[in-house]
């Protein structure tokens, strides 16, 4: 594993990241018979969910079928209608806590201030999870992002404000990704390297459950693909 090295109060640390303590294959999040109603539409029912450590989770279907809604309830955001959710085998309402400080959630929204330029939103994700600073430059660059890193981000483009927004998933320490779209607006290049990222994160024992309109272009170790059809 890379180390890393930052620099506090003039003194040089380096800081080599800890594998996640779970063997991989540990079931993560179970939702048991999982039902949610929008609108007077039941979206889906008796829908049961698992994602386990080291696998990644495509949730399809089409347009209002009801994916967003999904990850929201997975996310812990909005309460099921019906139904239960398990954190490591847990209720997740009696580990709350633990499971929101082992969870990254992106949304459809870019979830970046936008007033603020990509190092400033990278210095606040990482004091927002009590992360040490490190080189948010070589961050950048590495996203392409080089020689933007101090303009607000509304003069960023649509997918160099995608990118400074999965920029967190650099740095998270988090073991269950939660990701809505997470290759909107990006170019081939990025959609490519996010891949390859989310391996390495799964390799780790991570997890990922997202949505996408597009085929992954990657084959992962452990992947499922969830398909919601569209209810009237
Ligand atoms: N907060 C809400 N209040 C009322 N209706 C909602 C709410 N959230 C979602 N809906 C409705 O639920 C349905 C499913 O929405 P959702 O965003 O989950 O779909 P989706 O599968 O993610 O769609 P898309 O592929 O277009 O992103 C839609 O018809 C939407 O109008």
């Amino acid at each position: 594993m890379r180390p890393i090295f930052t620099v506090v109060d003039s003194q040089i640390l380096v800081i080599t990241p800890q594998p996640y303590p779970v063997p991989t294959d540990e079931l993560l999040l179970h939702g048991a018979g999982l039902c949610c109603i929008r609108q007077d539409r039941v979206l889906f029912e008796q829908l049961d969910f698992r994602v386990h450590a080291g696998e990644l989770v495509q949730i399809a279907g089409k347009n209002g079928a009801g994916k967003s809604s999904l990850l929201r309830i997975l996310a812990a955001l909005v309460a099921p209608d019906d139904g239960s959710l398990y954190y490591r085998q847990q209720p997740l309402t009696a580990v709350a806590s633990d499971y929101a400080a082992n969870l990254c959630y992106i949304g459809h929204q870019s979830g970046i201030h936008e007033q603020l330029t990509a190092l400033e939103n990278l210095s606040f994700w990482r004091s927002a999870s009590g992360i040490a600073k490190a080189d948010d430059f070589a961050l950048l660059a590495e996203l392409g992002l080089a020689g933007l890193e101090d303009i607000p981000c509304r003069m960023l483009s649509a997918g160099q404000q995608r990118r400074v927004s999965l920029a967190r998933l650099w740095f998270t320490r988090r073991q269950l990704w939660i990701l809505d779209e997470p290759f909107t607006a990006l170019d081939q290049t990025a959609i490519a390297m996010l891949q390859q990222h989310f391996a390495e994160h799964l390799q780790q024992g991570g997890a990922i459950v997202l949505t996408t309109h597009q085929n992954l272009s990657m084959a992962f170790t452990r992947q499922t693909t969830l398909e919601l059809a569209y209810r009237w």
